[in-house]
């Protein structure tokens, strides 16, 4: 069953859930000059529930990364207000500590440490033991398909690997929401989807809330229960959840329009 398919022009204005994950609330982000702002996102409203897993799906320069940062706490709002868990992720970031994780198009391993060294990296800043730390480690690495590597330097990795190593990284903190900047996007297709798969899989498994962000409407169906496309600058064109009682004939009409909305 398709829950529902809201064009902008159509939507009304969101409810309050109480348990929201992630709010955005009248939300506008400006570069520039005040006077004359240059305006990357604009009067957003969007609530994510904890254990969604939501696709933020856009065209270059729509403000996918604008939006990523503030979730992340990397920038602040010009206006109006984002909250995770009912806090401030840019003021109360030391709040946040093992709390979210990021995995980004880059898988940023540091080459001098092994695989699992980088895997504890993540656990080294919060109160774990090394025992624990290792034996995390290694749980996400073997949980990724790296069972043998664990002592490999990322340069005897492949991409697919390193990034395999880097979702290892992400899980071991069992942070609870895990955002994701186009992960995939440097690997080629059928790696790309293999590791998606298996990410949204993980991410059920363990309850996790996920927002992901891609400009590839393939991966957003792999990956989202719920598709958020965005128009320039960020606005919700489309509001879509899917489930598993979403017929072909509506993903295909799904597919299309968000096709079209991307044309535009
Ligand atoms: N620090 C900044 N200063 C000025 N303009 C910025 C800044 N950051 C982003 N922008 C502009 O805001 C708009 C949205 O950028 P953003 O990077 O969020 O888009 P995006 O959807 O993530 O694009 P892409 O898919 O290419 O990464 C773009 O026009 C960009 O040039």
């Amino acid at each position: 069953m398709i829950a529902p398919v809201k064009k902008a022009d159509a939507m009304t204005a969101p409810e309050i859930a109480e348990e929201a994950e992630i709010r955005f609330e009248n939300v506008s982000k400006h570069f520039g000059n005040p006077a004359a702002p240059f305006v990357a996102v604009d009067e957003l409203d969007l609530e994510i529930d904890k254990g969604q897993m939501v696709a933020l799906l856009g065209k270059t320069g729509c403000g996918k990364s604008t939006m990523f940062n503030m979730i992340a706490g990397l920038s602040a709002p010009t206006s109006g207000r984002v909250t995770l868990m009912g806090h401030d992720p840019f003021k109360e970031f030391d709040w946040f500590r093992g709390k979210i994780a990021i995995v980004f198009q880059n898988d940023r391993l540091l080459p001098w440490r092994t695989a699992v060294k980088n895997v504890e990296l993540g656990l080294e800043m919060l109160e774990t033991t090394k025992e624990e730390r290792r034996e995390r480690a290694i749980y996400w690495l073997h949980k990724l398909g790296l069972a043998g590597h664990e002592d490999d330097y990322p340069h005897a990795l492949s991409g697919g690997m390193r990034q395999r190593v880097s979702i290892a990284r992400a899980f071991a903190t069992n942070a609870e929401l895990l955002l994701c900047d186009e992960p995939f996007s440097a690997l080629d297709e059928i790696t790309s989807k293999r590791l998606r798969m298996e990410f949204a899989r993980l991410v059920r498994e363990n309850g996790k809330t996920a927002v992901f962000i891609t400009h590839s409407i393939n991966e957003a169906f792999d990956i989202g229960d719920r598709i958020v496309v965005l128009k320039r600058p960020a606005q919700i064109a489309h509001d879509i959840r899917l489930d598993a009682a979403t017929s072909d004939e509506e993903k295909e009409a799904i597919r299309r329009m968000i096709h079209d909305s991307l044309s535009q």
